[in-house]
């Protein structure tokens, strides 16, 4: 049936009128649907997605399903252990009489005691209160005490791991008053090794069941004394326990020793296995620490010209985190992937780029000005420029293929006559300078609307709040049809909610650390608590041990800010070490100089702030020293792992003040020792304050400005402003400045320190 509804143009359509108009628009007749198809395409389309979507189910049931049965089965492995564990704990003599005890008494087995022996019991027999050995059902049934019947000694008690008994035909023979037993058994093994217990007497009513005197010697009730043979027959009386009546009770000797055999064969036992599961947890450890796999580049999807590339390059084996991402980049999925540094989390991301580029290439390679198929986004120069020459070794033999980089600290123009004359599919580059040139319409928008892939490396910082905002500019400017990547050495739950800013709701989530230390086992981390004004001296210290241990040494000390790291430079370099500075208030041309220098050099020592602390690759770092708190946990992992890349051994000092020891609480999990503060050398501290007087004024007033605004911003220590600048007076003294240098009057009041004591203002 037609509805037809007659609608007043001037009004609006009330909203279940425009439900059932398009309710009706989808009913018949031919019409186009999104993206042009018709209307079989599309009911094609949907037929093709809801099969796609019962397959997925499918899977997942079949996973879980998979799931379910492995941990039914180690569920099970585990019951099982547990139980062999529990046969390890010998049980004692004592409790081994009063199983057998129990046994005795119970129904049907009272006619085995005396009136002497006491009140008859008959407790319900709890089969686990048996010894681990005893499990002979002939031996349990009194009946068969009439007769000869097996019994294998107590090997419960030795043998720990599976209970042995009772495997030679011990018997007993039925003649009153005399019981022998008979072992031929040595002395550590029980009666699994076919020692004979040989009893004689009667043991239907009123028998008088034999108790074991010294060496040997069964006792009965008399006190008479019958010679036993076997050396194991520790505790097998049931006559015993308080209605004993011989007063002073005798246990044998040997079967003391045999006990102290025991629990030293089981003290052995335990250390053997405490000693096998160390080996096992160090190969373990070896084998996780190792960063390399089994897996080589050639058995995966990738070109044949970059696997020639790599092997130039020195690379056969993967690394595991490019084992772990590659088929999932292949296959064009979304992923944030984790990985410690310096594993070689580059290389994982730019063999994915260069094959997204091959493919593309192939599909469209009749387009004038090839669009950008790659945009690799990080957060610094130097990193761009590091990624840019790793590309381009990889490249080596793909004669189509080119990359740029985009950073800050060059000339525009000069990006924007390479990007004309040498259209490239890769570019790296600094989200700063990048937004500059989608802004600035240099074209470059125009060509990212043909990106394949995104790959956003040191992605936490990236898309933290310093960056974010830039970031939603870039992506806002990329087609929504790619493939996204985020690759970091630390990947908060924060950052995982906002990466949705960047990655397709069903991404991958490949973390290659897992429960693990989030750095490397073979990095020795420590921390030292130092007095502000020893600050400096402490550097010197460490720094002189150093050097003095290790030969090519090579150092990188972190400090706060920039303008710390300029005094931290100035200083030493006063004192005569070899150092090198590098920060953001140093221009790009003198950066790349020093960052290339320290690749290559050794015996240096690079005083840097954090534009040195993520990503960059100086080889064979021998000591991290980080000079004050980083910013947060994840700055204190990714400078520290400036040393042990490539799987190597290096070593990581944090240096805090008393006030900033809180910091140790956000990498309490991390390995640190305490270092106890060394005695400082008196001509030291004297060589570092004459050298201190020399150092320029400015410099200085920098650092204390720096200084302010850094502690000022930490959560924190920037909480109480009085007691901050208190601080920052300590720090003025320890530099040497008289008194505190002067703030902006715009600058204290938007730190909120204008109106606290000791905060100086600029007329
Ligand atoms: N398959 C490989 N075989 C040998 N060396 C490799 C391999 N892959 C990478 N490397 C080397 O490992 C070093 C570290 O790699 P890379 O800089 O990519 O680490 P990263 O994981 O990105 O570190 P960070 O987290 O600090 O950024 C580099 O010197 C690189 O050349």
């Amino acid at each position: 049936m037609n509805i037809i509804f007659l609608v007043e143009h001037s009004k609006p359509i009330p909203r279940f009128l425009q439900t059932l108009i398009s309710v009706r628009h989808m009913g018949g007749g031919p019409r186009t649907f999104p993206g042009g198809l018709n209307k079989w395409q599309w009911k094609r389309l949907h037929e093709k997605k809801a099969r796609d979507k019962e397959s997925k189910l499918l899977d997942q049931e079949k996973q879980l399903y998979q799931a379910r049965i492995r941990s039914d089965i180690r569920a099970k492995i585990d019951d099982s252990s547990r139980q062999i564990e529990s046969n390890y704990n010998p049980i004692t003599p004592k409790d081994h009489i009063k199983a057998l005890a129990d046994r005795f008494m119970k129904e049907g087995a009272e006619d085995l005691w005396n009136e002497d022996d006491g009140p008859v019991k008959v407790p319900t027999f709890k089969p686990n209160d048996a010894p681990a050995g005893v499990r002979n059902e002939r031996f349990r049934d009194p009946r068969n005490l009439t007769g000869n019947f097996e019994v294998g000694g107590f090997g419960g008690m030795s043998n720990l791991s599976k209970p042995r008994f009772y495997s030679a035909g011990a018997s007993v023979r039925k003649r009153p008053g005399r019981y022998k037993f008979r072992g031929n058994d040595s002395s550590s093994s029980d009666n699994d090794d076919g020692s004979e217990f040989e009893g004689e007497g009667n043991l239907g009513r009123n028998v008088k069941w034999p108790r074991f005197g010294t060496n040997g010697i069964v006792e009965d009730e008399e006190g008479g004394e019958e010679e036993m043979r076997g050396k194991k027959m520790a505790g097998s009386s049931a006559a015993l326990g308080k209605y004993d009546r011989k007063t002073k009770k005798r246990i044998p000797l040997n079967v003391l020793e045999n006990e102290d055999d025991l629990s030293q064969h089981v003290e052995m036992i335990k250390k053997e296995f405490s000693k096998r599961n160390l080996v096992e947890l160090e190969e373990k450890d070896d084998e996780e620490e190792s960063i390399m796999s089994e897996k080589r580049f050639d058995e995966f999807d990738v070109s044949p010209l970059t696997v020639k590339a790599l092997t130039t390059a020195g690379y056969v084996q993967m690394t595991k985190v490019q084992e772990a991402t590659i088929t999932a980049c292949l296959e064009g999925k979304d992923a944030v992937v984790k990985a410690k540094t310096g594993t070689g989390k580059s290389a994982a991301f730019l063999l994915p780029a260069i094959e997204t580029v091959l493919k593309a290439s192939r599909l469209k390679s009749r387009l004038r000005v090839p669009p950008v198929y790659v945009l690799i986004l990080c957060p610094t120069r130097e990193l761009a420029s590091q990624i840019s020459a790793e590309a381009n070794v990889l490249i080596k033999y793909h004669d189509g293929i080119g990359v740029q980089t985009l950073v800050g600290g060059t000339r525009f123009k000069v990006d924007q006559k390479r990007l004309e004359s040498d259209p490239c599919q890769i570019i790296v580059a600094t989200p700063g300078r990048l937004l500059d040139h989608i802004e600035n319409k240099s074209g470059l928008s125009t060509r990212l609307m043909g990106l394949h892939l995104l790959v956003v490396d040191e992605a936490d910082h990236l898309l933290d709040l310093g960056f974010r905002k830039d970031m939603e500019k870039i992506v806002d400017c990329l087609p929504r049809q790619r493939q996204s990547l985020l690759f970091s050495a630390t990947i908060p739950k924060e950052v995982r909610r906002v990466s949705q800013l960047v990655l397709k709701r069903e991404h991958a989530y490949i973390d290659t650390i897992g429960l693990g230390l989030d750095t490397h086992a073979k990095v020795n981390q420590s921390y030292l608590v130092v007095p502000h004004e020893q600050n400096f001296q402490m550097v010197l210290h460490l720094l002189k041990e150093h050097i003095s241990q290790v030969v090519d040494y090579k150092v990188i000390v972190f400090c706060t800010t920039a303008m710390m790291a300029s005094l931290m430079f100035t200083l030493l370099r006063e004192l005569r070490l070899n150092v090198r500075e590098m920060h953001s208030r140093k221009p790009q041309l003198y950066r790349t100089r020093i960052s290339d220098e320290f690749k290559e050099s050794k015996r240096l020592i690079l005083i840097t702030s954090d534009v040195s602390a993520r990503g960059m690759n100086y080889p064979d770092v021998t000591l991290v020293i980080q000079v004050g708190i980083p910013s947060d946990r994840a700055n204190y992992i990714h400078r520290l792992g400036r040393t042990g890349r490539e799987g190597k051994a290096g070593e990581g000092i944090l240096l805090v003040a008393p006030w900033e020891e809180h910091f140790l609480d956000e990498i309490k999990d991390l390995p640190l020792a305490k270092i106890s503060l060394p005695q400082l050398d008196p001509d030291m501290i004297s060589k570092v304050e004459d050298s201190m007087a020399k150092v320029d004024g400015s410099i200085k007033e920098a650092a204390y400005h720096a200084w302010l605004g850094y502690y000022n911003s930490n959560r924190e220590i920037g909480r109480d402003k009085t007691t901050l600048v208190e601080l920052a007076s300590k720090f003025c003294d320890s530099i040497g400045l008289q008194r505190p240098p002067a703030l902006f009057r715009k600058t204290a009041l938007k730190m909120g320190l204008k109106d606290i004591d000791g905060i100086r203002i600029r007329k």
